[in-house]
C-alpha cells in the first residue's frame, strides 16, 4: 500500500501592504501521513495540542483538500487513513490552515503519481483557503506574489534574500482570520488605495532586489493593518517602534495577532528587539512567546517510503515524541 509523509511550511501573509497578494513560506512545519485506507474506513489522527479537538473525519480540512484532487484528477476517491501534527500555532496568523490545505492538497497528488501541477494546486488551495498569498508562499517556498481572480490564480516566486531572519511574537491567544476580515472596511480612499500599490510594489522590488534598507518604509500599510490593531493590544507601538529596537521592518502576520519583525542576521540588536516584543505585549497583559525563524526556500516536501516500509520512520518519532 502507498503511503506519503508531507512536510510542510508556515507561512507569513500580506509583509505589511501586500494585503492578499504576498506570503513567505517559514521555517516552521506541519506534518501530513496519507494512504489509501487497505481496510476500507476513513481514519484521521491528529497529534499534538494544537490539532485537539478539531474534526476527526472527512470533514477535516486536510480530507476535504484531499478530495478536491481525486476530483480535479479525475481519480475514484478512496477512503484515506490520514495522520497530522503540526509546531505550526493555530489561528495565530501562519498559515496554519494554508499548510493543512496544501499538505492535503500535495500528499493526495503524490499518492496518485502527481497528475495536477503545482499551479493547478495553487487554484484549488486559493478557493479553499480564500485567498492566495499565504497558500502560494506554502506551495512554493520562498518569498511568492499571487494573484487570484475566483478561477485562475498567477504567481512568481521569488528567494528570499540572503541574511533575512524573521522573529515571530505569538500572543497565547487565537485570533481565526475570519473574524480579522471581518473588522475591514468595504471600501478605501483613493489615497489609501495608492499608498499601498506604492509601499507594495517597492517592497517586491526590495527584496527582489536585496535592498533591505528599505523594508521598513515598504512595509507600511493603510489597508489591514489600522483597523485590526483593536484586536491587537500592542500592535501599533511595535509597528511603530520595532526599527528603533533593530527590525529592519515589522508587520502583522497574516491576520494576526502574531506580530513580525524582519531582522538582519548580522545584527547585534536581537536580543533587545526580542526584549521589546514581549515588554511591548506584556504591557498589554498579553502572554506571548518569540520564536526566530528563518524564510523556508522549499514548499512541500513528500517523503515516500518504499514499498516494504510500514509506516514513516520520522514521523513515527514525531508521533512518539507527542504521545510521550
Ligand atoms: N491540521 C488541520 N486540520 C484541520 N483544520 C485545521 C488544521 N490546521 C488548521 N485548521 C483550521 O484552520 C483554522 C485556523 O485558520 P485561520 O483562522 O485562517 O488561522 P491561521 O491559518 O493563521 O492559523 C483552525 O481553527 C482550524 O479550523
Ligand atoms: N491576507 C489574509 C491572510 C490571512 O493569513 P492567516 O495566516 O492569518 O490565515 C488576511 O490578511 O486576512
Amino acid at each position: 500500500m502507498r503511503r506519503v509523509l508531507a512536510k510542510v511550511p508556515a507561512s507569513t501573509a500580506n509583509l505589511g501592504p501586500g494585503f492578499d497578494a504576498l506570503g513567505m513560506a517559514l521555517s516552521l512545519y506541519s506534518w501530513i501521513e496519507m494512504a489509501e485506507a487497505d481496510d476500507g474506513k476513513a481514519r484521521l489522527e491528529l497529534f499534538g495540542k494544537e490539532l485537539a479537538g478539531l474534526p476527526a473525519g472527512r470533514d477535516n480540512l486536510i480530507y476535504k483538500a484531499a478530495q478536491l484532487v481525486y476530483a480535479e484528477a479525475g481519480v475514484p476517491m478512496p477512503e484515506l487513513h490520514i495522520a497530522a501534527y503540526t509546531d505550526i500555532p493555530l489561528a495565530r496568523g501562519l498559515g496554519s490552515s494554508a499548510a493543512a490545505i496544501v499538505g492535503g492538497l500535495a500528499a493526495a497528488n503524490a499518492l496518485i503519481g502527481s497528475p495536477l501541477p503545482k499551479t493547478r494546486l495553487l487554484e484549488i488551495a486559493s478557493d479553499l483557503e480564500g485567498h492566495p498569498d499565504n497558500v502560494g508562499a506554502c506551495l512554493f517556498g520562498g518569498i511568492v506574489a499571487a494573484s487570484w481572480d475566483g478561477n485562475r490564480a498567477k504567481h512568481v516566486r521569488l528567494d528570499p534574500p540572503p541574511n533575512l531572519e524573521v522573529l515571530v511574537a505569538i500572543p497565547s491567544f487565537r485570533l481565526p482570520t475570519e473574524r480579522a476580515r471581518h473588522a475591514l472596511p468595504d471600501s478605501y480612499s483613493r489615497g489609501d488605495a495608492v499608498f499601498n500599490i506604492g509601499r507594495s510594489s517597492l517592497l517586491v522590488a526590495a527584496l527582489a532586489a536585496g535592498r533591505l534598507d528599505l523594508l521598513g518604509f515598504a512595509m507600511q500599510d493603510r489597508l489591514h493593518q489600522p483597523y485590526r490593531a483593536a484586536l491587537i493590544p500592542g500592535m501599533s507601538k511595535i509597528l511603530a517602534e520595532a526599527p528603533e529596537h533593530g527590525a529592519l521592518g515589522a508587520a502583522l502576520s497574516g491576520a494576526g495577532p502574531t506580530m513580525l519583525a524582519f531582522v538582519d542576521s548580522e545584527s547585534t540588536r536581537k536580543a533587545e528587539l526580542e526584549r521589546f516584543l514581549l515588554r511591548t505585549f506584556a504591557a498589554e497583559n498579553i502572554a506571548a512567546e518569540t520564536l526566530w525563524l528563518k524564510p523556508a526556500s522549499a514548499g512541500p516536501e513528500i517523503v515516500e517510503p518504499g514499498a516494504d516500509a510500514v509506516r514513516v520512520p520520522l514521523f513515527e518519532r514525531i508521533k512518539g515524541e507527542v504521545r510521550a
